[in-house]
């Protein structure tokens, strides 16, 4: 069998069988091996050694497998059976009806296949569907008997779960006496037990909490008895309170072991983090297992939606996501909606289940012995998988922070290939417990930047070469012993601000980002090489003093080593030549008759002529000296002076003399600068070298000045407020526009001399409506505002409510 990639899913994917039996059989007993060990690690220990994305592909391909070769889906095959076991400490229940698992689609084409399937059983075209997220948790069964919670049961292997009464009672959500009147003998409320995202951040602030007590506790102990004893080691202190609160990768694992636990057992610190983990839980039911009424009048149940209703009314909580659409059509909607807002609900989802409403047609349509047919779990691709850590390297930025981050072997997750993930400092590092060599999770949600969640215990002694990080004491680019950002902080940063090479480059390349000077041609690779260049030895640019009068004779003979993208190793030829590049010289090659002529005259025939890149880069470093002033202001570098107060302090003095000439207090009274900004200014004008920078770019010829501005005098006298197209006018923006981001908005409606607000009131001028703009909108249309589109925004941007 050959597993390729999904592109849509990025999940492997069979594409093929094998016709060799033998074979078949021999690769069917490899994957059962290997999801048994998958579900044990999972369902029982609450710490998976696979990922999700690795288990499903394992179980689709068995699913493919046995489709090929049918005498080999025997009743123990894990197609044909709920995954999971009760584990030894909890006692065994047998459920009254069985709790089944999900037919899973990862495609919308599966998902058509199911409901074409569905609609010709039923012979009806459009079954009213009940669509719900796919809660990220795991299963409970609550058994009441006349109203009375009297058990919570985990799924276990669907037969069979575990006894969790006792911390089901500590749920708060869960009632354990039912509301209203009318109540069965007995029913099983099945629904899923979950850590909401909130929650899961306020577990693992108390784990580091606990960790740190630990500590303590652990030094108060070692100082009681100091006779004959060892000193105490704080490194060792904390690597055993890291064992005893580690930090939880995951909401669902940290749930499934919260519900799981046996709190009888503990004490001291572990039980209050116990404790905490099991209050943090909540619940929402999802379906219905025995029911039975008392012989006489009773609700009648036709849907399960109906079902949900008298849960509601009894007081079980219900999931607020839920819908009940008409047809395939609807579901689809649900499952766009959710793919584009699955991190704005309170808890984690991997998919929305599709569930046939009516019970009559749930029963038509039955279960095999794994799943319900008249249901299916459509999944979004994953968000976390597992790869090697490789290495741990340390990145000094632009403000001269040194952090650490994650080199890994390539893997694809969320739709995009990530190789590296930042590690913030030595810490989070040990607060992760990742070593250089551990298999780790590593999860990437949307435009999120990528995480490591931790490593996969289960594979710590994989004969893997193992290795502590140590965060190094000095910069790795200029050997500066490293400080703490401030007094007492964990954050190292190079105080060798100015010739610090990483710190150059960074600023460098913040000089040509598009929220700077906005030069093209001087991106990261350029600003490495004017600040690093491996030939010659010295940079063109000992620091961006020199930027402007750059000259191509410092440009041509740059050159820099080529380096794999992957493993940031230097290239080589065939025969083991490092390979190099002159990325601002282009060779130039002549004839045997013009190098005769050469000779004949005496001539030197120049071997390098300016590249392409090198015309552009100076071309354009000439137009930025007249660019707008407040790029100039964002191109020094000052901390905190993005774009927003760059354009007020422009806006304001009009020249970088008069925010020279300026006292703090004048520069604070700024809109949109302030007392902290004002500091940063101040500082900053205050270091030699930073006024080499302005001297410097003076005398290149760059312009300090917005010519034509009458000076910060003349603006206060003239004080009228802001000016420009938006000048007066209040502009809310909703929902998802296709050209900015929503701080994007923000800033152009504050560059337009506009105000940016985030609700909508009578106050407001405008509402531009975006994507699945919400209840703004409907606010808007009450109040009577006059909302636009993104092309009428960009309108009103440029020219004001006459462009309109
Ligand atoms: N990483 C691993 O090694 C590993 C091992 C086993 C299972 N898993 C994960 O678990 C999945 C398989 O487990 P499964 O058999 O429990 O199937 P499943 O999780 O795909 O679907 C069934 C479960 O979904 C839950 N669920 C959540 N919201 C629901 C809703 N609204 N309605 C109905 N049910 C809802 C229920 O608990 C139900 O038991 C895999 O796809 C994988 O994601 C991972
Ligand atoms: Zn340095």
């Amino acid at each position: 069998m050959i597993v390729s990639v999904s592109e849509t899913t990025g999940i492997p994917e069979p594409t093929e069988t094998t016709s060799d039996d033998a074979g078949a059989q021999r690769r069917w007993s490899e994957l059962v091996a290997r999801i048994e060990e998958d579900r044990r690690a999972y369902f029982e220990a609450d710490a998976p050694v696979s990922s999700d994305a690795e288990y499903d592909a394992r179980m689709r391909e068995l699913q493919a497998l046995e489709a090929a070769h049918p005498a080999l889906a025997t009743p123990e095959s894990p197609t044909q059976s709920v995954g999971g076991a009760a584990a030894a400490g909890f006692a065994t229940v047998e459920h009254l009806e069985r709790m089944l698992s999900l037919d899973n689609a990862f495609t919308t084409d599966e998902l058509a296949v199911w409901a074409e399937k569905v609609n010709r059983d039923l012979g009806t075209d459009r079954p009213g569907l009940l669509c719900e997220v796919k809660i990220d948790g795991l299963a409970i069964s609550l058994v009441y008997e006349r109203g009375r919670l009297v058990r919570g049961v985990t799924r276990g292997d669907g037969r069979v779960g575990e006894d969790v009464t006792r911390n089901v009672l500590r749920i708060a959500e869960i009632p354990q006496k039912l509301t209203g009147e009318d109540h069965p003998d007995v029913v099983e409320v099945r629904g899923e037990v979950f850590i909401p995202v909130a929650t899961f951040a306020r577990l693992n602030e108390l784990q580091a909490q606990l960790r740190e007590r630990a500590v303590e506790e652990s030094r108060a102990r070692s100082g009681r008895h100091t006779a004959g004893r060892k000193p105490f080691d704080v490194e060792q202190a904390r690597i055993a309170a890291l064992r005893r609160f580690p930090q939880f990768a995951n909401p669902r694992n940290a749930a499934a072991g919260g519900l799981r636990q046996l709190l009888d057992k503990k004490d001291g610190l572990e039980l209050e983090a116990g404790l905490a983990r099991v209050e943090g839980l909540r619940m929402y039911a999802h379906g219905v297992g025995a029911l039975q009424w008392e012989e006489g009048e009773h609700a009648e149940l036709e849907r399960q939606s109906d079902a949900y209703t008298l849960f509601e009314q009894w007081g079980i909580p219900v999931s607020p996501h839920n819908r009940v659409v008409d047809g395939l059509d609807g579901a689809l909607e649900m499952i766009e909606h959710f793919r584009e807002h699955r991190h704005d609900i309170e808890h984690e989802l991997d998919g929305i289940v599709l569930k046939v409403d009516a019970l009559a047609r749930q029963r038509r349509l039955g279960s095999t012995s794994r799943a319900p047919r008249w249901a299916i779990a459509f999944k979004y691709p994953p968000e976390e998988v597992n790869t090697r850590l490789l290495a741990i390297q340390v990145g000094v930025g632009r403000t001269g922070r040194a952090t650490p981050y994650a080199v890994m072997e390539p893997v694809k997750v969320a739709g995009s290939t990530v190789r590296q993930a930042t590690l913030h400092n030595q810490d989070v590092v040990r607060a992760k417990g990742v070593r250089i060599g551990d298999v780790v999770v590593l999860r990437k949600a949307g435009d999120v930047i990528p995480e490591i969640l931790g490593p996969v215990p289960a594979l710590a002694d994989d004969g893997y070469p193992r290795e502590d990080f140590v965060m190094p004491a000095r910069c790795p680019e200029c050997d500066t012993p490293l400080r703490p950002m401030k007094e007492g902080d964990v954050d190292l940063r190079c105080p060798n601000a100015k010739s610090c090479p990483a710190q150059v480059r960074g600023r460098v390349e913040h000089i040509g980002s598009r929220g700077g000077l906005d030069i093209e041609a001087l991106g990261e690779v350029t600003a490495a090489a004017l600040t690093q260049p491996d030939v010659p030895d010295t940079p063109p640019l000992v620091t961006e003093a020199q930027l402007f009068s750059l000259t191509l004779d410092q440009l041509l003979p740059i050159e820099a080593v080529v380096r794999d993208a992957e493993t940031g190793l230097p290239k080589m030829d065939d025969d083991g030549v490092v390979r190099r590049r002159a990325p601002f010289r282009r060779k130039l090659s002549y004839t045997k008759a013009q190098r005769a002529a050469a000779e004949e005259s005496g001539e030197t025939l120049s071997d390098g002529a300016p590249s392409a890149s090198a015309t552009k880069l100076l071309d354009e470093l000439e137009r930025a000296k007249t660019k707008e002033l407040w790029r100039k202001l964002v191109s020094l570098n000052i901390r905190h002076v993005g774009p927003v107060a760059a354009r007020a302090l422009a806006g304001w003095f009009g020249s970088v003399e008069a925010v020279e000439a300026a006292s703090e207090e004048e520069l604070a009274a700024v809109d949109g600068v302030g007392p902290v900004i004002a500091a940063e200014i101040k500082a900053w004008l205050a270091v030699d070298w930073h006024q080499d920078i302005l001297a410097a770019w003076r005398a290149a010829g760059v312009e300090l000045a917005t010519p034509g501005h009458p000076g910060p005098a003349a603006m206060a006298e003239a004080d009228t407020g802001p000016t420009g197209p938006l000048a007066g006018l209040t502009v809310v923006v909703t929902g998802s526009l296709e050209d900015f981001t929503r701080d994007g908005a923000k800033e152009a409606i504050l560059a337009a001399g506009g105000k940016a607000s985030g609700s909508v009131s009578k106050k407001t001028d405008y509402v531009v409506l975006g994507e699945n703009a919400g209840t703004k909108a409907a606010k808007a249309e009450a109040l009577e505002i006059p909302t636009l589109d993104e092309d009428e925004f960009k309108a009103l941007l440029e020219g004001g409510p006459e462009a309109l």
